[in-house]
C-alpha cells in the first residue's frame, strides 16, 4: 500500500493494518467503537507565570502526552478512549471527570488504590518547556499488561502509544508492547511517539534502555511521529552519521527514521514539519507569527489532530497543515490543554481549524 503525501490518504501499515479505505483494512470504520485509543499516564499539572521557586501561587490543571492528544483529537471530532489507571487521591475524580467531559472514554481507566502524578512546568524566556516530575510508583506507572482489554483496544481503528509510558515502569513498558500487539493481531493501526525524556530514563538504565524499547515496539508501528531533533537519540547508531542528535538536520533524520518505519511524521517546531510517506517526502512550515507563551503540549496536539485528519481520510499533507495550526494554537497558552473554545472551531470536520 503507498501512496503520494500529498495525494490519497495516506495511513498505511508497518505489514499489518491499515484505518483507511484500503482493501487490508480488517475493521469497518462505522463497525469500530472508538477511532482512537492510547494508553499511557495522565498527571495533576502544576504551573505559574512566574518561575516555579518564586510563585506564590500554582495553577492546576492536568496533562500527560497520550491523554493530550486523545483531548486534540476529541476535540477535533473523532471518538477516543484512554487506557490507563486513576489514583484515588482528592484528585482522581476530578481528572476523570475532565476527560470525561472532553469526550475521551473512560471505560479502560479504573480508579485504584494510589496517588496521582504531578508535574511542574517551567518556562524559559522563549516558551520553550521544562517538567519536574512528582511520578514514582503512581497508579498509571504499575499498569501491567493483565490491565489490557483487548476488546477495548480491538475496538478501535487507531492505537496510540508514547515512550512516555515505556519509560514509566518496568510494567509499563510491557503493557505497551502487548497493547501493540494486541492491536496488530487485531488489525488495528499503532502510532507512536517516542517522546523521549531523559530524565525518565535516567533511573531505568538511561538512552540504552530508551533505544531497546524503541527497538522492540517499531515492528509494531504503523506511523512514528518522532520530533526533532530530541527523538533522534534513540535511533541506533550509524556508521558514517554523528552521534549528535542535530547533525545532518531533520532531512538526514527523515531518511533515518524512514528506515525504520514506512510512515513518519517529524516535528520539528517552529520549522513544521517533514512527512516521508511510503518513500514520498513532504515538507510543511510551521505557523508563523506565533507567541510562544509555552510550549507545553504542542506536539501532543500536533498528533492528536494529525491522527483524527488522517481518521477522516485526509491526505497526509492537509492533515500535517491543520496538526501545525492545532499546535501553534497550544502555543499561545499555559499548560498541555489550552481552553476549549480558543482551540478550534465547533465543526472541525467542516474545514480548517483556527488558531486561538
Ligand atoms: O512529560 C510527560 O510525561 C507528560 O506527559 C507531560 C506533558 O503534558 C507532555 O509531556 C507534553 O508534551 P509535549 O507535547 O511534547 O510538550
Amino acid at each position: 500500500m503507498s501512496g503520494p503525501v500529498n495525494g490519497e490518504s495516506g495511513v498505511g501499515s508497518n505489514g499489518g493494518s491499515s484505518v483507511d479505505s484500503s482493501a487490508e483494512s480488517t475493521a469497518e470504520p462505522g463497525a469500530a467503537r472508538f477511532d482512537l485509543v492510547g494508553l499511557g499516564e495522565c498527571m495533576v499539572e502544576l504551573y505559574a507565570a512566574e518561575p516555579l521557586g518564586q510563585a506564590p501561587a500554582l495553577r492546576r490543571s492536568y496533562g500527560g502526552d497520550v491523554l493530550n492528544s486523545l483531548v486534540a483529537a476529541s476535540r477535533a471530532g473523532v471518538r477516543t478512549g484512554f487506557i490507563t489507571r486513576v489514583g484515588d487521591d482528592p484528585f482522581g475524580e476530578s481528572l476523570l471527570a475532565a476527560w470525561r467531559e472532553e469526550g475521551v472514554d473512560t471505560g479502560c481507566a479504573p480508579k485504584v488504590h494510589g496517588e496521582n502524578g504531578v508535574y511542574f512546568i517551567s518556562v524559559a524566556e522563549d516558551g520553550e518547556r521544562e517538567f519536574t516530575y512528582r511520578r514514582a510508583g503512581t497508579p498509571a506507572s504499575a499498569i501491567t499488561p493483565g490491565d489490557l482489554d483487548a476488546a477495548y483496544i480491538g475496538g478501535a481503528r487507531c492505537l496510540l502509544l508514547s515512550g512516555i509510558t515505556q519509560a514509566l515502569s518496568d510494567s509499563a513498558r510491557q503493557a505497551t508492547l502487548a497493547a501493540a500487539r494486541i492491536a496488530r493481531e487485531a488489525g488495528v493501526q499503532v502510532a507512536y511517539d517516542p517522546n523521549y525524556r531523559p530524565r525518565l530514563w535516567e533511573a531505568r538504565g538511561g538512552l540504552a534502555a530508551a533505544r531497546a524499547a524503541w527497538l522492540e515496539l517499531m515492528p509494531y508501528v504503523d506511523i512514528v511521529l518522532p520530533s526533532f531533533p530530541a527523538d533522534v537519540e534513540l535511533l541506533p547508531p550509524e556508521a558514517g552519521v554523528s552521534p549528535a542528535p542535530a547533525a545532518g538536520g531533520a532531512g538526514m533524520a527523515l531518511r533515518r527514521f524512514g528506515a525504520q518505519c514506512p510512515q513518519v511524521a517529524l516535528k520539528c517546531g517552529a520549522d513544521g514539519c517533514r512527512l516521508l510517506f511510503h518513500g514520498m517526502a513532504s515538507e510543511v512550515p510551521g505557523v508563523r507569527g506565533v507567541k510562544v507563551v509555552d510550549s507545553t503540549g504542542a506536539g501532543d496536539a500536533w498528533n492528536g489532530v494529525f491522527l483524527t485528519r488522517l481518521l477522516d481520510g485526509a491526505p497526509p499533507l492537509q492533515a500535517a497543515q491543520d496538526a501545525n495550526a492545532a499546535a501553534a494554537a497550544t502555543l499561545a497558552h499555559r499548560g498541555a490543554i489550552p481552553p476549549k473554545p480558543a482551540t478550534m472551531g465547533t465543526d472541525p470536520r467542516s474545514g480548517s481549524m483556527a488558531p486561538a
